[in-house]
């Protein structure tokens, strides 16, 4: 990347630049290679953050099935992250997990658990998991609550092979009129789901898949306690990366876990031949990102007070805008042979291909995704109807809480006193874009126009070909779009 005009001697945030186009032989945004190039190799360069409020499960599979990955976060027992990561491990790298209820489940929890997933409807299932039938909110909107799935559903399915091409699923549905199809092995037991724009995505996006071919998930790991104990849980539960964490990654608590981390890490690869990377963080200086090199990390974690739910830097006046963070540590890693995932920060599809420009591997989401239905909290409406998913911050009141729940109540009542972050927001689910998925199409095809208008036909050169200028805030301004006359 080079500036336009000269490079500021002021930071920047991804607000304050912009890029030019450049002479393109690139003919198509679809020739764009999109892979991250922070050693992970995945398929898209997004990863959706280690916030308890934005990955669990369904964010972790939905991210995985689109190339991408999510971070379990540090709070979560490791017995649960480790069920949950087998439950990503055993699902469909190309069809859906289907919500499943069974014949007497009633109409009421059968609506409610139809938003957890972006599809829409329910599967109704036996005890073996063979398909009886599906629900539809609309099929159940004017039945009574208690009622069952059997008094609503439709036995009108369509049924696919799970060795169908997605092209052909989706003929298969346009020929039907359905919205969606189930898949089902030779027994009949429910595989998956696919609906149309899942059998488009399906032929646009690679999943990010480990080397048994199931889709791949990360843990983070925070550096007070038994670290070698996590970490090795960590790996023996298949975690595909290790994220050491912490708001302040270059202290030396941070390098001395990271070292034990690493050590475990080189003990298990010795033992089955299986290599994790392990990313830490956050840093936003050159000379963190090399001594975490020094201690373990093979990519750095770089942010330090632009996330949504942070307090930081007006609490303590410390962090640094982020398009230089990313830039400057992008560099120092790339110098040692390594690389860094840009983290908080990213409101719109710009940001990231900003971040990308500036040399990120690959860029990681939290608030943005905590509004939308695969995110780990139940879906709430406010006083207007408009639906919403509550956010919080990890190092908020609410997560120390959690997280210091078994220490004494002196020690949690010193450890509330540092508080970094906001315990309640709501996250507004888009009604054009409410599911993980669609800000997925959202930001890579943005990304993917980024990049042929700089004429780059991949991650690394379209860092190589872009051209950044500063703006001032009406430049900014001027480029948001209007939604009424002035
Ligand atoms: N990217 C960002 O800007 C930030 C991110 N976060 C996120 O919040 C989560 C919790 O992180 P964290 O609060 O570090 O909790 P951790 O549970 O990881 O603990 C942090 C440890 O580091 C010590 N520490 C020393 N200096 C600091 C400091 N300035 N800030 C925080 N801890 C410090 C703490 O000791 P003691 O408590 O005794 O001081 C504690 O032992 C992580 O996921 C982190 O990424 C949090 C804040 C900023
Ligand atoms: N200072 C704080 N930073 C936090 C907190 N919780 C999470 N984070 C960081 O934000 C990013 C995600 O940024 P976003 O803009 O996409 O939401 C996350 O990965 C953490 O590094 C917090 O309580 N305080």
């Amino acid at each position: 990347m080079r500036f336009l005009d000269q490079r500021p001697s002021y930071d920047l945030t991804y607000s304050d630049v912009f890029m030019v186009p450049s002479r393109s032989g690139v003919t198509s945004r679809l020739d764009v290679d999109l892979t991250s190039t922070d050693g992970l190799a995945t398929p898209t360069p997004l990863v959706a953050a280690n916030m308890t409020a934005v990955s669990g499960r369904r964010m972790a599979e939905t991210m995985a099935r689109r190339g991408g990955l999510a971070v379990f976060p540090q709070d979560i027992p490791s017995d649960v992250v480790a069920a949950s990561i087998r439950k990503v491990k055993a699902a469909h790298p190309v069809f859906d997990t289907a919500v499943t209820v069974s014949l007497d489940t009633t109409v009421g929890e059968t609506l409610s658990l139809i938003p957890k997933r972006a599809h829409g409807v329910a599967v109704v299932v036996d005890a073996d998991h063979r398909v009886l039938g599906l629900v539809t909110p609309s099929a159940a909107a004017g039945a009574d609550r208690f009622a069952q799935a059997r008094d609503v559903m439709t036995t009108d399915v369509t049924l696919v092979s799970p060795d169908l091409t997605p092209q052909a699923v989706f003929d298969q549905l346009s020929e039907h009129h359905q919205k969606v199809a189930v898949s089902v092995d030779a027994d009949g037991r429910l595989v998956g789901l696919m609906t149309p724009k899942g059998a488009l995505r399906s032929a646009i996006y690679s999943p990010a898949l480990d080397h048994e071919g199931r889709l791949r998930a990360g843990v983070a790991v925070g550096i007070n306690g038994d670290v070698a104990g996590k970490v090795r849980t960590a790996l023996e539960g298949l975690a595909d990366v290790i994220v050491m964490d912490t708001a302040h990654g270059h202290q030396e608590k941070m390098i001395g876990a990271l070292a034990t981390a690493r050590d475990v890490r080189d003990a298990f690869e010795a033992e089955t031949g299986r290599r994790v990377l392990i990313v830490a963080g956050n840093v936003v200086t050159a000379e963190g990102c090399v001594d975490l090199i020094a201690a373990g990390a093979d990519i750095l974690k770089v942010g330090v007070g632009p996330g949504a739910m942070c307090t930081t830097r007006m609490q303590t006046g410390v962090g640094r805008p982020q398009f230089s963070a990313v830039l400057e540590c992008a560099q120092a890693a790339r110098e040692h042979g390594k690389s860094v995932w840009a983290d908080g920060g990213v409101r719109h599809p710009r940001d990231v291909a900003l971040a990308l420009a500036a040399g990120a591997g690959s860029v990681m989401i939290g608030s943005w995704f905590a509004g939308t239905h695969e995110s780990t909290g139940d879906q709430l409406v406010d006083h207007d109807g408009r639906v919403y998913k509550e956010s919080f911050g990890m190092a908020s009141a609410r997560a120390v809480r959690n997280r210091t729940r078994d220490m004494s109540a002196f020690q949690r009542a010193r450890s509330a006193l540092f508080e970094e972050g906001i315990s309640s927001s709501r996250m507004y689910l888009d009604p054009q874009r409410p599911g993980v998925e669609d800000l997925l199409d959202w930001i890579t095809s943005g990304v993917r126009s980024s990049c042929t208008y700089a004429g780059a036909r991949s991650l690394p050169e379209f860092e190589e070909r872009a051209v950044v200028g500063v703006q001032s805030g009406s430049g900014y301004e001027e480029g948001r779009p209007l939604d009424r006359s002035w």
